[in-house]
């Protein structure tokens, strides 16, 4: 667990700026990117979740069981839609669906509700994203509001990034770790965040056309911008 306060900064003067926030990432580039944007704004705390939803919400979960928390961000890279989410661009999520929790029929897929089994969909703290819309907006961060797909298996075929889209048409990207995150932030009753840069399109590998660098780019400048608005 990284502790950003080390300048001393003091928010209780301001009742709104109280909130202690908890930050997930997969990996630790993205922890650097968002360490970077946000300084040393001492109300931020990270925790690497690890990859995929299973390990995002053991490590979610042992954060929250040690310190309490207004709010759980899940922050990363992630696979943009085409014609949804442009490359190097932020996507909040609107909704975080765990895509591949179902069963597959020769019809059709059915989701975890459809089987009664349990629930795919976990709503985010929207009351939030129209203030993070703006600020990112004004520092021209293109943004977009969406539901982001968590998957345990990265997309690599055109097919499949189609029959994701003709399933969840709000899909604007994927990612692996949102849904744990998510549901280990719903267990504590904790209201949760997702926030991603696109670093690549959703469908064929083609790592001459990915952009980790600039979405690690994107990525610290939205947290430097989103430590004015939360
Ligand atoms: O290849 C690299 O240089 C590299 C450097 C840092 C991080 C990575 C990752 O792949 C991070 C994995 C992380 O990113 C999310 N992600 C990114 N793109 C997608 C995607 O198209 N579909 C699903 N997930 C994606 C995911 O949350 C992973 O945890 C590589």
């Amino acid at each position: 667990m990284v502790n950003f306060s080390t300048s001393g900064q003091s928010n209780h003067h301001n009742p709104q700026r109280n909130k202690k926030i908890l930050i997930m990432t997969a990996v630790s580039a993205e922890q650097n990117a968002v360490m970077k944007g946000l300084q040393d704004d001492s109300r931020f705390e990270s925790a690497l979740a690890g990859v995929g939803p299973v390990e995002a919400a053991i490590n979610t979960t042992k954060a929250l069981m040690q310190t309490s928390y207004d709010l759980v961000i899940c922050a990363g890279i992630a696979g943009g839609f085409e014609g949804k989410a442009p490359l190097e661009s932020i996507v909040i999520a609107d909704k975080i669906i765990a895509a591949d929790l179902g069963a597959e029929t020769s019809e059709k897929f059915l989701s975890i509700e459809e089987l009664g089994f349990g629930f795919s969909q976990i709503e985010p703290a929207t009351e939030y994203i129209p203030n993070i819309v703006q600020a990112l907006e004004s520092k021209e961060v293109h943004t977009t509001s969406g539901a982001i797909l968590t998957l345990s298996t990265v997309t690599g075929t055109e097919q499949t990034a189609t029959d994701l889209l003709s399933r969840i048409p709000t899909a604007c990207a994927e990612a692996m770790e949102g849904f744990g995150v998510a549901s280990a932030a719903k267990n504590f009753g904790i209201p949760c965040l997702e926030i991603r840069a696109i670093s690549n399109a959703v469908g064929p590998r083609d790592r001459e056309s990915w952009r980790i660098k600039e979405a690690f780019a994107t990525l610290e400048k939205t947290f430097s911008a989103l430590k004015e608005v939360l």
